[in-house]
């Protein structure tokens, strides 16, 4: 049996990171062992923790710690730009950890992608951008999932006014094949069923709306079609997600951030699970952010993570 530990990056330790991390693990740190990285000064006081020097010692007991370098102590909703290289490094060293073998899969907590712009320059929209790049893979796919829905963003950290230009039949065809091959292997459906988003409000109604619905979508469509996937659409994308329509596919491909966002964050902000497929390891993130406004108040819930936590010790099995 793989008694390997799953790796969890601190994320800003001036958001609900740590203490959600905290939460988690007495809740699933038995059944779903990791490895915190980050900096134990930024744990909420009171939280027993003990300090590892690999991941070998880290089932039950007190949440293992193996710690990374911060410069700054962390104040609750207030991001330091000085911390803005740990949260970097928590994370490349959660991925040298997978990728080494030692550790099962990677849990990441939240980051605030501007506040890692202005502290160290970093070059990436997000951690999904950044994994593929630590990866050296071309195409990774950002899809949150629960139980109620499975959502898919073609096109992520991109302004809406470029994402026309953005979709391309290769990238749309590329997010689907990714899509379709995960759902076959790490969440166990023989068939998926896939319903892809029009662009335009009412999928364009015939051209009429806009054309990249029927000039680069339905093309796309057709040909994976004819290669065998089971894939509607483009669908109007405001009748997609009400639950008969949920009752007809395994996950939805939507063409933009907030077309796939909204409605998962919608019907199953507590329980979703960012998972980043395509990647040559697990890995697993919350669907929430930093949460600065509630960070250091005791109240942030970890259901997510824990989610993310499972989902990950279950996909690196
Ligand atoms: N996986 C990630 O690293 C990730 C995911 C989403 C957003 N972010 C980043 O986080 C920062 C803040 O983003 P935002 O404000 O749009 O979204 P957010 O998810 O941080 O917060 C949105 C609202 O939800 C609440 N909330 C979030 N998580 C909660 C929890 N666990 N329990 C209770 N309430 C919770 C917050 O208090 C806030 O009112 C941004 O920089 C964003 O890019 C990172
Ligand atoms: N777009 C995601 C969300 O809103 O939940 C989140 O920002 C993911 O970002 P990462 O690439 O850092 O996982």
């Amino acid at each position: 049996m793989d008694k390997r530990p799953l790796v969890m990056s601190c994320g800003d330790p001036s958001g609900i990171g740590p203490e959600i991390a905290a939460k988690a693990w007495d809740v699933v740190g038995r059944d779903c062992p990791f490895v915190w990285l980050g900096d134990p000064r930024h744990l909420p006081g009171g939280v027993a923790y003990r300090v590892v020097q690999d991941l070998a010692d880290c089932g039950g007991g007190a949440m293992p710690v193996l710690p990374v370098a911060f410069a700054a102590p962390a104040r609750a909703g207030q991001p330091d730009p000085a911390n803005a290289a740990g949260v970097i490094e928590a994370v490349r060293r959660g991925v040298e950890l997978v990728q080494s073998g030692a550790a099962r899969g990677l849990v990441t907590c939240p980051i605030h992608k501007a506040a890692l712009k202005a502290g160290a320059g970093f070059g990436f929209p997000g951690h999904t951008e950044y994994l593929a790049h630590l990866a050296g893979v071309d195409r990774v796919v950002m899809m949150l999932a629960s139980g109620a829905l499975r959502v898919v963003p073609v096109t992520i950290h991109i302004p809406v006014s470029e994402v026309p230009g953005a979709l391309t039949p290769t990238l749309l065809e590329d997010t689907i094949r990714i899509t379709h091959a995960a759902l076959i292997r790490d969440f166990g459906i023989a068939a998926p069923r896939l319903a892809v988003a029009g662009l335009n409000p009412h999928a364009g109604e015939d051209g009429t709306m806009g054309h990249e619905d029927r000039d680069v979508i339905a093309p796309v469509i057709a040909r994976l079609r004819a290669d065998g996937l089971d894939l509607r659409g483009p669908l109007p994308a405001d009748t997609m997600f009400h639950a008969p329509a949920r009752a007809r596919y395994d996950a939805a491909i939507c063409m933009y951030h907030d077309q796939a966002l909204i409605p998962i964050k919608t019907l199953a902000f507590d329980e979703g699970v960012n998972v980043t497929l395509g990647l040559p390891f697990v890995r697993s993130s919350p669907d929430h952010g930093t949460a600065y406004d509630i960070a250091g108040q005791g109240v942030a819930k970890p259901d997510s993570l824990i989610a993310a936590i499972r989902m990950a010790w279950n996909m690196g099995a």
